[in-house]
């Protein structure tokens, strides 16, 4: 039996090669199921071939770099850049924010998944919590939908000011306040988190928390109103949801104009703006984004690979 030797947090522990996790691993950089198993497969054979029984983590890394390089070389750099990421010391937090619709849930997930990160939590949720502590009457915003908040303003903004936007950042600076104390805890436990959803907006979180290095935030967008109009129809088909699709669709200028904001305000806070078209598009981007900003390394893969 080939064993595999790692170590986590300086204790070093063995199990066995197993061609199902090497697999897995090989989907994460987009390869396709089947590939993966008949790869990692071939990476077995050659092991027994060398008479390999024992090997360190790092060491079947480079055999299943040098093999995927003779294959694919945009899989062989993405399972890299992958590996580096997970590697990080320190815990990742990663922040995906965007106007109701554009894809943060799915994308929270995908990445959450591909990076191996056990942690996730929507805006939403945190929302709710919320709910229960402060009453209606003190924080009638907190009660509404992003989108609707407007409605709930006591004093009605001077006619000059765009309501929705003054409503919209009234609800999003409550809920800060419980995004915040999310990644606090995070950071000091040592856990890796994906926190998503409409309350994650540049200029909101507070700065100390947003600047550190391991700390990540993006805004997806839809450009085109009819395609993000279309991702509500398609939210509502699945059997699982609950939310009902004339609401959005009533509020859809509302939504537009809080996407619009989100993209000023990105522009401003330079936080990565991704067009969320293609799953596949949006998960690579965050991905390099990501080894520029919280992992030295993507760059020498890159070279690496040639
Ligand atoms: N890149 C994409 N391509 C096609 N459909 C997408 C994409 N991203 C998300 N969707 C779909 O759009 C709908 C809304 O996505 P969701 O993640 O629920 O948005 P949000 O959490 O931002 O409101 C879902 O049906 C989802 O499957
Ligand atoms: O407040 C909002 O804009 C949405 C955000 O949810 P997503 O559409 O982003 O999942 O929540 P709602 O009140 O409609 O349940």
């Amino acid at each position: 039996m080939i064993m595999v030797q790692g170590e986590v947090s300086g204790k070093k522990y063995t199990e066995p090669f197993s061609k199902g996790v090497l697999a897995r691993s090989l989907t994460r950089a987009e390869m396709d199921p089947n590939k993966a198993y008949t790869f990692a497969s071939k990476i077995e054979a050659y092991l027994k071939k060398k008479k390999i029984d024992l090997i360190t983590i790092d060491e079947l890394v480079e055999i299943v770099f040098d093999k995927l390089k003779e294959e694919d070389k945009e899989i062989a750099e993405k399972y890299m850049l992958w590996r580096r990421i997970r590697e990080h010391k320190e815990p990742l937090i990663i922040l995906i924010g965007g106007a109701s619709g554009v894809g943060t849930s799915s994308i929270a997930f995908e990445v959450a998944n591909r990076l191996g990160i056990r942690n996730m939590i929507s805006t939403d949720m945190i929302r709710e919590v919320m709910r229960k502590i402060v009453s209606r009457d003190l924080l009638p915003s907190l009660y509404e939908s992003s989108y609707t908040a407007y409605q709930s303003l006591r004093i009605p903004p001077p006619p000059e000011l765009d309501e929705v936007l003054i409503g919209f950042r009234d609800h999003v600076d409550t809920v800060s306040v419980g995004v915040e104390a999310v990644i606090e805890r995070a950071l000091k436990e040592g856990i890796s988190i994906v926190i998503e959803g409409v309350h994650i907006v540049p200029g909101f979180i507070r700065e100390d928390l947003v600047n550190k290095e391991n700390v990540a935030m993006f805004v997806l967008t839809v450009p085109d109103e009819n395609i993000h109009k279309g991702r509500f129809y398609s939210r509502c088909r699945q059997t699982w949801a609950r939310r009902p699709l004339k609401r959005y669709i009533s509020y859809f200028w509302a939504i537009r104009r809080i996407h619009k904001y989100f993209e000023a305000q990105a522009r401003k806070y330079n936080v990565p703006v991704i067009e969320n078209i293609d799953v596949v598009t949006t998960i690579d981007s965050i991905i390099k984004s990501l080894t520029k900003t919280t992992v030295k390394g993507g760059k020498e893969v890159a070279e690496e690979i040639g």
